[in-house]
């Protein structure tokens, strides 16, 4: 059988390096391209690339993609900076190109994917809720693409269970004290030299309180839903947000 075809963009960095050890250890897939910030996206096209993995910059993303959409290469995202307005864009393209499928995963390691779902089950049942995301001190974005998703899914969970905004009694205080607020729910982004990547969903209710937390020690924990990604996307065409909806149990340990 013929190996999928498999690009990486951003293919220097702290995971897209990973991605490229991953991609080529892997039976099936076949290492394309791997490009940099100064390779042309044409090297895509010339490889025959079928699916781009992208892992870049937030300012790079969108024309990575829509070159990707336009020369109909599946796209497997993890680069943050997701907006409802750049998602529109997006889904013009894919549009104009109806057999191409994207993928955007905030976060592509499971217990993160869990963590977001176990956060969605608690919301209503708890009055408040903050989300602490901690990170490496290189990373460009604040807060991570994973808690602005948690909490976008928090506050989506506590509307439809007709719960109130929360309350925040603080008059006094420094500007960012209390976090950035994503659809009402506070976020505090943490920054720290020996971090990878890591989040805790606090909720608190009368007398008690409940902690999700998660942890990527190693960008490893990312790799088996890139791949997943990879050989799920070139049959789910359009926008796919989130690789929850790529997971089955066939792909739990064990299964295969
Ligand atoms: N969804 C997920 O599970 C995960 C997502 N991420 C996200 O992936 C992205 C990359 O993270 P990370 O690897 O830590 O970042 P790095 O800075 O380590 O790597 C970024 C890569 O993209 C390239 N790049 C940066 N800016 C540009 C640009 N303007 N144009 C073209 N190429 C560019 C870099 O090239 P150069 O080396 O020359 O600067 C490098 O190859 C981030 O958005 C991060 O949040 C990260 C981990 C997991
Ligand atoms: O930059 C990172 O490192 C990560 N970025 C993603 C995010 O912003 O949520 C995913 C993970 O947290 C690692």
């Amino acid at each position: 059988m013929s190996k999928l075809r498999v690009a990486v963009i951003g293919a220097t960095g702290r995971i897209g390096s990973e991605a490229v050890r991953a991609v080529e250890a892997a039976d099936d897939l076949e290492l394309v391209a791997a490009l940099g910030r100064n390779d042309p996206l044409t090297a895509l096209t010339d490889a025959g690339a079928q699916v781009a993995v992208e892992l870049t910059h937030p300012d790079a993303v969108m024309a990575n993609l829509e070159f990707c959409v336009r020369n109909g290469i599946h796209g497997v995202v993890g680069t943050t900076g997701w907006t409802e307005e750049r998602l529109t864009a997006l889904n013009g393209w894919l549009a104009d190109s109806p057999a191409t499928g994207v993928l955007i995963a905030p976060n592509f390691s499971i217990g993160a994917v869990l963590t977001m779902r176990f956060a969605q089950q608690a919301a209503r049942w708890f009055e408040t809720v903050e989300v602490i995301e901690l990170h490496h001190n290189k990373k460009a974005d604040a807060p991570s693409g994973t808690a602005t998703r948690t909490a976008q899914l928090i506050a989506a969970a506590r509307d439809e269970a007709g719960m109130p905004r929360q309350q925040d009694p603080t008059t006094h205080g420094l500007d960012g004290a209390r976090g950035a607020d994503v659809d009402g729910v506070p976020v505090h982004s943490v920054r720290l030299r020996g971090l990878l990547a890591h989040q805790e969903v606090l909720f608190g209710d009368t007398g008690e309180t409940l902690t999700i937390r998660h942890d990527s020690l190693h960008h490893s924990s990312f790799m088996p839903g890139i791949l997943l990604a990879a050989r799920k996307v070139t049959g789910t065409p359009g926008l796919t947000f989130g690789l929850e909806h790529f997971l089955t149990d066939e792909h739990r340990p064990g299964q295969d």
